[in-house]
């Protein structure tokens, strides 16, 4: 209104021509869309900065456990040793782990059992290399963990933590996450072994179905057997659970029961974390961590004895439904 008006003086006046206040108007409305355009991204573009300060953040972290090995051998055996091995998280001055030393023989399958807190997934955690012991070592094939390369040692030792960590990806890439070209084949061929193909298959999409943020599109249980599948799919020689069946529903528990077993059959090393003793009395030795320590261990049936100590851990670490023997002395 201002420049018509202005312009409209100028006109009458004769300084400007009509054609030249035409031509500034169709500039001026060209120049005010941009501006338009501009403001409506700036919001965006703000978001972005905002976004991508994390991203760089995020890439300029240094690991705290620096991985700086280099062994990669073809032939590695899986025998897992911990010796005497302590622990304690940064700023806690009580040790989670107390001078704890366990063996996992390739083949063998070890149940660990033990009430909440006794320090089961922080073990688990110390063998993924996610911490270093505050003292002792662990071994792989008699070496230190350290001394072999990241990335094989990830390839070799799978882990399945107690709440899998999904990507917003299809079930295909969630399955093959990490190892490149897996076909479907083998896709589908580690999903069936954990009874997560027919649930799969039942999804429009199949395993091209999009999980969403965290796996948030699944159910708890799916989401543990996707994480399964995915441990299985990567033919480790160490593979480690932690209470793998907890969400799964009875079929499926059972499934996955069957292949963990089998899994030590075929030369595998296994250690599963579980509060059932129903389990851990398939396995060939079970290891009772309490309080950070090797409380007591042995064959199944010495263990987990009817004469009840286990008995007074109470809720989720107590031995499960369909137990007969829940107890032992240490
Ligand atoms: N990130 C952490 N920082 C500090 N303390 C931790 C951390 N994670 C676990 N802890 C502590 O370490 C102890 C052992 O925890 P951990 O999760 O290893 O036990 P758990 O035996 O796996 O228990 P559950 O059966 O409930 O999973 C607990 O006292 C817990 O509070």
């Amino acid at each position: 209104m201002g420049i018509l008006y202005y312009g409209g003086q100028l006109v009458a006046a004769g300084t400007v021509s009509t054609g030249d206040l035409v031509t500034f108007l169709l500039y001026q409305m060209q120049f005010t869309d941009v501006v338009e355009v501009l403001l409506h991204y700036y919001p965006t573009l703000t978001k972005a900065v905002g976004s991508s300060e994390k991203i760089f953040e995020f890439l300029d972290r240094e690991p705290q456990v620096a991985p700086s090995g280099t062994m990669a051998p073809h032939d590695l055996q899986g025998h897992l040793q911990l010796e005497d091995v302590w622990f304690s998280y940064p700023g806690r001055q009580e040790p989670v782990l107390k001078g704890v030393s366990l063996e996992l023989r390739p083949g063998e399958v070890v149940a660990l059992l033990g009430p909440p807190g006794a320090g089961k997934s922080t073990l688990v955690a110390l063998v993924s290399r996610l911490h270093q012991p505050t003292a002792g070592r662990l071994l792989l094939d008699g070496h230190p963990l350290p001394a072999y390369q990241h990335s094989y040692l990830c390839r070799q030792v799978a882990v399945v933590p107690q709440e899998p960590l999904l990507f917003a990806r299809s079930l295909h890439a969630n399955i093959s996450y990490g190892l490149g070209g897996s076909s479907r084949a083998q896709v589908t061929a580690a999903a069936r072994r954990v009874g997560a193909h027919n649930f799969i298959t039942r999804l429009p999409q199949g395993y091209d179905t999009e999980v969403g943020e965290l796996g948030g599109q699944l159910s708890g249980g799916q989401r543990q057997a996707v994480a399964i599948a995915r441990a299985l799919l990567r033919d480790p020689r160490i593979l480690i659970l932690d209470e793998h069946t907890s969400a799964l529903d009875t079929e499926s528990q059972q499934q996955v029961e069957q292949e963990i077993l089998a899994a030590g059959g075929s030369g595998r090393a296994v250690l599963m974390v579980t509060g059932r003793a129903a389990l851990a009395a398939r396995a060939q030795r079970v290891v009772v961590l309490e309080g950070g320590e090797v409380r007591l261990q042995g064959p199944p049936h010495e263990v987990l004895r009817p004469d009840g100590l286990l008995q007074d851990w109470g809720q989720q670490g107590a031995p499960g439904e369909g137990d007969r023997g829940s107890g032992g002395e240490g």
